[in-house]
């Protein structure tokens, strides 16, 4: 087992020197596939926990990512080094039940400084029943992970009465997860009932507000979607139902919306479009907007004949720039994604609208002529800069286009 130790750094180099755990929190690591060790001290839960191990390199917004409910089966290693020092709160999350395996901190948690601030990180963490490790060289794991491709990796926090020696079974464990690939992941995160969103953005003074008189209805499909995607929806005007991601098109053309919204989710999309696929394919030919996010963006790609495939490491963070290929406009995206839509798999009709300027990777697609399309970053944001807020609007004003060209009394339902 090769074994990392969590003080020595292993470029040679001086670097930054960072606050050692305080005693009191208990033994962990957290082991590769492969055998890299990584010793640090606990934090959060104890007990372990199999995932992919992927790195997110966002400076600020640890509690929306660690919220994102696409994490789920991914433990997460923050780039950023001081991560928990603003604590927590009952406002910036993403989900109410974290759907991530774990995080993976390199300086200790400092206590938090924010008036904002609500509890440790920490607490939440035990709170949630997630497990953390902190006191790691996040570099020298991220840069495992760049040579590797996400690996599968356990994470572990010890109780007191354990052996702490014993971590060859715990790379057995991570050997043993099957991986992501061909994994379906939205259908734990989706909700199992349909409900009614109608809170909107936060603001300074105020918190979040509530949608008054609803201008439009939205039909969210939910693959474990990020409340501030339904919180942006409904700043618009938008009266939003969610659904099950197992919902039919019959389900959700009864609620009689006026535009149709995929959302993100984790897993791969290959496995998840299994039943979403055929749903989006029918809701097509309903001639409705449809807007499709991340996870929302690889099912109606699938649904539309393309292919998606897994990526080497995938984008997660909040600097990732993407070029609008129709205005030439660069916007700095935040991203949380592992698989990919193959542009040369997109068929005649269907538009490349938006591609990455890190990789040249696919980042968005449209239907030439109709009101369908969709993008894998993350626009409403939560972590990350609101330079592409824009297509929240855009798909209103396509509901509002098409509500323009055919009035209800003049359609079919
Ligand atoms: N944020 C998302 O919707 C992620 C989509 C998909 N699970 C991926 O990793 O590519």
């Amino acid at each position: 087992m090769k074994a990392v130790k969590s003080s020595s750094n292993p470029s040679g180099q001086d670097g930054p020197q960072f606050a050692a755990p305080k005693p009191g929190f208990g033994e962990a690591a957290l082991v590769l596939a492969d055998g890299t060790l990584f010793r640090g001290k606990g934090l959060g839960a104890t007990g372990h926990a199999v995932g992919e191990v992927c790195f997110n390199t966002s400076m600020t917004g640890y509690q929306e990512i660690a919220t994102d409910p696409s994490y789920a089966g991914q433990i997460i290693t923050f780039t950023f080094p001081h991560i928990g020092n603003v604590g927590t709160n009952a406002e910036d999350i993403e989900t109410k039940t974290p759907a991530v395996r774990g995080l993976v901190l390199r300086a200790a948690v400092t206590e938090p400084s924010s008036w904002r601030a609500a509890q440790h990180l920490d607490t939440w963490l035990k709170s949630h029943n997630l497990v953390g490790l902190a006191g790691v060289d996040t570099r020298a794991i991220t840069r495992r992970i760049r040579e590797l491709g996400a690996p599968k990796g356990c994470i572990v926090h010890f109780a007191d009465n354990e052996n702490t020696a014993d971590v060859a079974a715990l790379q057995g464990r991570a050997a043993d997860w099957p991986g992501l690939e061909g994994m379906d992941l939205a259908a734990e995160v989706s909700c199992r009932q349909t409900y009614k969103w109608s809170q909107t953005n936060w603001a300074l003074g105020r918190g979040y507000g509530d949608l008054g008189q609803a201008r439009h209805r939205v039909v969210a499909v939910d693959f474990g979607a990020k409340h501030n995607i339904l919180r942006c929806l409904a700043s618009l005007g938008c009266d939003v139902t969610v659904v099950p991601a197992d919902a039919s098109a019959e389900d959700i053309l009864g609620h009689d919306p006026d535009g149709i919204f995929l959302s993100n989710g984790p897993g791969d999309p290959a496995a998840t479009g299994v039943y979403a696929v055929p749903t989006v394919k029918a809701l097509m030919d309903s001639g409705l907007p449809i807007f499709g996010i991340c996870l929302g963006h690889q099912i109606l790609a699938l649904a539309l004949g393309a292919r998606t495939e897994k990526m080497h490491l995938g984008h997660r963070g909040a600097n990732h720039p993407v070029k609008d290929l129709e205005t030439g406009r660069v916007e700095i995206t935040s991203q949380n994604h592992g698989f990919q839509v193959l542009a040369d798999s997109l068929p005649k009709g269907i538009e490349e609208s938006h591609v990455s300027l890190f990789d040249r990777s696919n980042e968005g697609l449209r239907v030439t002529g109709r009101p369908i399309f969709s993008v894998q970053y993350h626009p409403e944001a939560s972590p990350g800069p609101q330079d592409s807020h824009y297509l929240f609007q855009r798909f209103v004003d396509m509901i509002e286009a098409e509500k323009a060209a055919k009035p209800k009394n003049a359609q079919a339902h």
